[in-house]
C-alpha cells in the first residue's frame, strides 16, 4: 500500500468545534453527568420544589388519617358498640379527601415551574448546538438536532413531569403510611418495612442495567433509522453500483441488533415485575402471616385492619404508579437528558494563527486504513488504502478492469460501507452528513427520466435560478441538445436519447450542485474525447474536489494527482512522479522505458496516448 503525499489535515473536531468529548458510555456515567446538570437545576427553582412539597402535605395527612381513622373506627366504634362513634372516624377520613383533592390541584399549578423551563432550556440547547455546528462545518443541521428540538425535548418534558409527580405522590403517601402504622403499633414496621425496602432495593438495581439496555436499543433504532435513510437518499447508486444485497445485509444486521437489544430490554423487565411485587404485594401476605403473633403483643383488630388500609389503599399504588414511571420514563429520561448535557461551544474566531474551520487545508474526503470485501470469505479489493481529497483537488484513478476503482468510487461515496477502516466528509465519520449534500457519485449508467429538461438538471438544485442553470448548460456542452430538444422546458424522453445524451445531462446536474465531493465513475464513458475533455475540465473548474474513475488515460493527464489500482496495490502521485514510480502506470500509459533512478520526471513527460481507455494499454512488457 502507498500512502498518500502527507497532508495537513485539521485537528479533529467534534460537531461542537472541540476536540470529540470524552463521554463515559456507561450509564453510571451518563446518571452522573445527568445529576451534575440536574442539581443546580432544581437549586435554582427551590421556592417551586418548596411549595409543591408544602400542599403536597395535605397528602401526608390525608393517608395518615386513612388507616388511623379506620383503625379507631373499628376499635373505639363498631366493636365497642358505638357506631355512631365509628361513623365519625370515618367521616373525618372522608373529610380528609377534600383538602388533599385541593392540594392535587394546586400540585398539578406549581408542575409547570419546574417542567417547562427543563423543555424551553433543553430546546435553547439543542438550537445553540446546531447553530455551532454549522458555524464549525459546511455541513448541513443533522436530522439529530431537529429530533432534539422536537421529540426528544417532548419526551424529557413528559418523562420528567410524571417522574415529579409520582415520586412526590410516593414520598408523602409512603410517610404517611409509614407514620399511621407506627402510631398504631412499631411493630407492624418490622413486618412491613423489610419487604418493602427488599423490593425497591432490587428495584433501584435494574435502573442502571435497564438503563443500558435502554441505551442500546435507543442506538439501535436510530442506527437502523439512519441506514434506511442513508439507503433511500442512495437508491439510484446502490442500484446502479450493484450495492443492493450489501445494502440489504447491512439492514437486516441492524435490524437483528435492534430485536436483541429489545429482548434484553424484555428480561429487564421481568427482574422489575418481581421487584414489584415483592415491595407491593409481599407486605399485606407477611401481616397476614403475622397477626397472631402481633395480637399477642397487643395489636387491635381495628389496627390490624388500619394496616392493611395503609398497604393496599395507600403504598401498594403509590408504588406502582413510582415504579412503572421509574421503569418507564425514568429510564428514558436518563437516556435521552444525557444527550443534552455537555456545554455548547462556539467555535472560536480564526485569528492569524489559526485557520478558520472552512480552512482550505481540511479534508473534503478522508479514507483512512480502508479495506473492502464482497464478502467474508472474498478476497479484498480495497487493503488499508489511506488517501485524502483536499478542496478544489482532482483526483483521477486508474487501473486494469477489475481493480476495483467502481469499489472505491462507492466506498469513498458511503454507498456500501468499508469492512474495515473509515471513510470521513469533511472531518466526521460519513453518518453524521446528509450524504446528498456532501457527494454527488454520477455511474456510467446515467439516471434521465421522463420530464423537462429543466427538471432533469435541477433535480439535485431545485432552487438553481436559470442564471445558474444556463451556465452549466454552457459550460458542458449541452446547448446544442438543449436547442434540439426545443429549450429547457421541452420534455425529455429518455429513450430517444443517446447513451452520451443521457451522460451529458448527468454531468449537466452533477455540475449545478453544490456538494463540495463530486465523484464521476465512468460517467463519460460515452462522450467523445472531446466533450469528455470539455466536461472533466468544466466540473474540475466547478470549485468542488473531482474524483474521476477515468476511462481514458487522457483524464488521468488531466488530473493533478492519480491513483493507480492494481488489486490490492495502489500508487498515488502525480502523473509525473507516477511515469517515474509506477511501472502499471507506465504500462498503462505505453511509457516502457525502464524507471529513472534520479527525481521524479517533470509533468512534460506525461504525454498519454489520450483516447486509449484505461486497461487497454499494449502489454508490450511484461510487469514484474
Ligand atoms: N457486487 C459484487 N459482488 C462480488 N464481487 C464484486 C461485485 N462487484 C465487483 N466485484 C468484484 O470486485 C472486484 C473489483 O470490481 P470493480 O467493479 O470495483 O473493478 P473496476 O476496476 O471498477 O472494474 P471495471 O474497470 O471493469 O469497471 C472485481 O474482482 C469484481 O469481480
Amino acid at each position: 500500500m502507498t500512502p498518500t503525499p502527507p497532508t495537513t489535515s485539521p485537528p479533529r473536531l467534534d460537531p461542537l468545534g472541540k476536540p470529540p468529548e470524552q463521554k463515559s458510555t456507561t450509564e453510571g456515567g451518563a446518571l452522573r453527568r445527568v445529576t451534575r446538570e440536574g442539581v443546580p437545576f432544581l437549586r435554582a427553582r427551590s421556592r417551586a420544589v418548596l411549595r409543591l412539597a408544602g400542599w403536597s402535605l395535605l397528602e401526608f395527612a390525608q393517608t395518615f388519617l386513612t388507616g388511623y381513622a379506620v383503625a379507631q373506627a373499628i376499635d373505639r366504634g363498631f366493636l365497642s358498640g358505638s357506631p355512631t362513634t365509628g361513623l365519625l372516624w370515618l367521616a373525618v377520613a372522608a373529610i380528609a379527601t377534600f383538602p388533599a383533592a385541593l392540594a392535587t390541584r394546586r400540585v398539578f399549578g406549581g408542575l409547570a415551574d419546574l417542567v417547562e423551563p427543563l423543555r424551553d432550556g433543553l430546546v435553547r440547547r439543542s438550537v445553540s448546538r446546531a447553530l455551532a455546528q454549522a458555524l464549525t462545518a459546511p455541513t448541513p443541521a443533522t436530522t439529530r438536532s431537529v429530533s432534539q428540538v422536537t421529540h426528544q425535548s417532548e419526551i424529557a418534558r413528559d418523562g420528567w413531569a410524571g417522574l415529579v409527580l409520582s415520586l412526590r405522590a410516593f414520598v408523602f403517601t409512603a410517610a404517611g403510611a409509614l407514620a399511621g402504622l407506627a402510631a398504631l403499633s412499631p411493630r407492624l414496621l418490622l413486618v412491613v418495612l423489610p419487604p418493602l425496602l427488599l423490593g425497591l432495593g432490587l428495584f433501584l438495581a435494574t435502573l442502571i442495567p435497564m438503563a443500558a439496555r435502554q441505551r442500546a436499543y435507543l442506538g439501535a433504532d436510530e442506527a437502523f433509522a439512519a441506514h434506511a435513510g442513508h439507503t433511500a437518499s442512495a437508491l439510484r447508486d446502490i442500484a446502479a453500483t450493484g450495492a443492493g444485497q450489501r445494502t440489504l445485509a447491512g439492514a437486516r444486521d441492524l435490524a437483528s441488533e435492534q430485536a436483541g437489544a429489545a429482548r434484553s430490554l424484555a428480561r429487564w423487565a421481568a427482574v422489575r415485575i418481581i421487584a414489584l411485587a415483592v415491595c407491593s404485594r409481599l407486605p399485606p401476605l407477611l401481616l397476614l402471616l403475622a397477626a397472631p403473633w402481633l395480637m399477642r403483643h397487643g395489636l387491635t383488630s381495628g389496627a390490624l385492619v388500619g394496616a392493611f388500609t395503609y398497604l393496599t389503599q395507600a403504598l401498594a399504588p403509590a408504588l406502582h404508579a413510582l415504579l412503572s414511571v421509574l421503569g418507564t420514563a425514568g429510564g428514558r429520561l436518563v437516556v435521552v437528558l444525557d444527550r443534552f448535557t455537555g456545554r455548547v461551544q462556539l467555535p472560536p474566531a480564526p485569528t492569524a494563527d489559526s485557520p478558520p474551520p472552512h480552512s482550505p487545508l481540511a479534508a473534503v474526503a478522508e479514507l483512512r486504513a480502508v479495506s473492502f470485501a464482497y464478502g467474508p470469505a472474498a478476497r479484498p479489493v480495497l487493503d488499508r488504502l489511506d488517501l485524502t481529497l483536499r478542496p478544489g483537488e482532482h483526483l483521477a484513478v486508474v487501473g486494469p478492469s477489475g481493480s476495483g476503482k467502481s469499489t472505491l468510487a462507492a466506498v469513498l461515496a458511503a454507498v456500501m460501507p468499508p469492512t474495515e477502516g473509515e471513510v470521513r466528509w469533511l472531518g466526521r465519520p460519513t453518518g453524521d452528513a446528509e450524504h446528498t449534500a456532501v457527494r454527488t457519485l454520477l455511474p456510467q449508467q446515467a439516471h434521465v427520466f421522463t420530464g423537462t429538461l429543466r427538471e432533469n438538471v435541477c433535480y439535485l438544485r431545485p432552487d438553481a435560478d436559470e442564471q445558474e442553470i444556463l451556465a452549466s448548460v454552457a459550460a458542458m456542452g449541452v446547448q446544442p441538445l438543449m436547442e434540439r430538444l426545443g429549450g429547457l422546458d421541452a420534455p425529455v424522453d429518455p429513450q430517444r436519447l443517446s447513451l452520451g445524451e443521457r451522460q451529458l445531462i448527468a454531468l449537466c446536474r452533477a455540475h449545478l450542485t453544490t456538494a463540495p465531493l463530486l465523484i464521476l465513475d465512468e460517467a463519460t464513458s460515452h462522450l467523445d474525447p472531446a466533450a469528455e475533455a470539455q466536461a472533466e475540465n468544466a466540473l474540475a473548474a466547478r470549485g468542488g474536489t473531482l474524483v474521476v474513475i477515468a476511462h481514458r488515460l487522457s483524464s488521468a493527464a488531466r488530473a493533478q494527482r492519480v491513483l493507480v489500482m492494481d488489486g490490492t496495490h495502489t500508487a498515488c502521485g502525480t502523473p509525473a512522479e507516477l511515469l517515474a514510480h509506477s511501472e502499471l502506470y507506465r504500462d498503462l500509459t505505453g511509457h516502457w522505458s525502464p524507471a529513472p533512478a534520479g527525481p521524479p520526471s517533470t509533468e512534460s513527460s506525461t504525454e498519454a496516448p489520450t483516447g486509449l481507455p484505461v486497461g487497454t494499454a499494449p502489454a508490450k512488457t511484461p510487469r514484474t
